[in-house]
């Protein structure tokens, strides 16, 4: 990057804290972040909080508050979002029609969808922006790929379908790996045992799915022998479509979910 931008975080929370531990891990200058919100709340060693919201003007506004609380979070902090001021904002069903009333003298907003592996290097972090020049641009794919992988989108009509599935998707995952650990705790495995066995699992089929060359389909051809245990396994999961039907309705409920709240942000304004 080439200088250190000033960030305000307005809502220093589990979203956010992972976004600056993964920022502060790629090497940004933890005196270059503020957070804010309405009760104090532990920050990294260097960084600064402010309870209610500082003065001055910031080079990114981070919004990382519940989507239902913008509208009452917003008048107060217009006066930091200047025009130099790029808001990023990681809520769940705000769009950028939204950001662009609430903040109209910023210099852009950006739509950006992480998850809670920001923290680590190893989200994907989708991106969708209005106003922004070929600059701030830039700066802005680098402060999403110190989190992981940045991925522009070409336009909002996508946004609520991704943030399912980039954003939420560890909380469905997380439910895969309990699901594969509880079925062999009945079938007879020690609980603790058996989540250590999924967890371990998991970390190194991803792993091996993000290197290989082969497709997910492809390695999954490769761990089942021909008549062997995992085709057996694959049977079940694949008879009627049964995992693919499953997962597009969890996919669908969470994006309808994410397009109602859109829904209800537009029509506050
Ligand atoms: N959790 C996740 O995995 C992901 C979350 N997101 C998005 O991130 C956002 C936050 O979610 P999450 O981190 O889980 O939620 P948290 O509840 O952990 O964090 C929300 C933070 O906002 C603060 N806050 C509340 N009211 C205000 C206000 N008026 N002004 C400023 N800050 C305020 C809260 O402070 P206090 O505790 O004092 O109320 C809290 O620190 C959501 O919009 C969600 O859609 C996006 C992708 C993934
Ligand atoms: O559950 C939510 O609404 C947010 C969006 C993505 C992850 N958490």
């Amino acid at each position: 990057m080439n200088r250190t931008p000033t960030i305000l975080v307005a809502g220093f929370g589990t979203m956010t804290g992972a976004i600056v531990e993964g920022w502060l891990r790629a090497g940004l200058d933890p005196a270059s972040v503020t957070a804010c919100g309405p009760s104090p709340k532990p920050v990294p060693p260097g960084m600064r909080f402010v309870t209610g919201v500082p003065e001055g003007e910031f080079d990114y506004l981070l919004l990382g508050m519940k989507p239902q609380k913008l509208a009452e979070a917003a008048p107060g902090l217009e006066p930091v979002a200047g025009p130099e001021t790029v808001v990023l904002s990681v809520l769940a069903g705000i769009e950028l029609s939204t950001l662009a009333r609430l903040f109209p003298r910023a210099a852009g907003a950006v739509r950006v969808m992480p998850n809670l592996a920001a923290a680590l290097g190893k989200s994907p972090v989708a991106l969708l922006a209005q106003g922004l020049d070929e600059r701030r641009r830039e700066e802005v794919t680098e402060l999403a790929a110190a989190l992981g992988t940045a991925e522009w989108l070409a336009d909002e009509s996508q946004f609520e379908l991704v943030t399912a599935l980039a954003g939420s998707g560890p909380g469905f995952l997380y439910r895969f790996i309990d699901a594969l650990a509880a079925g062999a705790t009945r079938l007879g495995l020690d609980a603790g045992q058996a989540q250590r066995l999924a967890v371990q699992m998991v970390e190194g089929a991803a792993a091996l799915a993000a290197q290989s060359s082969y497709s997910p389909a492809e390695l999954a051809r490769r761990v089942a022998s021909p008549g062997g245990m995992t085709q057996k396994g694959l049977d079940v999961l694949d008879a009627d479509e049964a995992l693919v039907r499953l997962l597009t309705e969890t996919l669908r409920a969470a994006r309808d979910r994410g397009r109602e709240m859109a829904g209800a942000a537009r029509e506050e304004g």
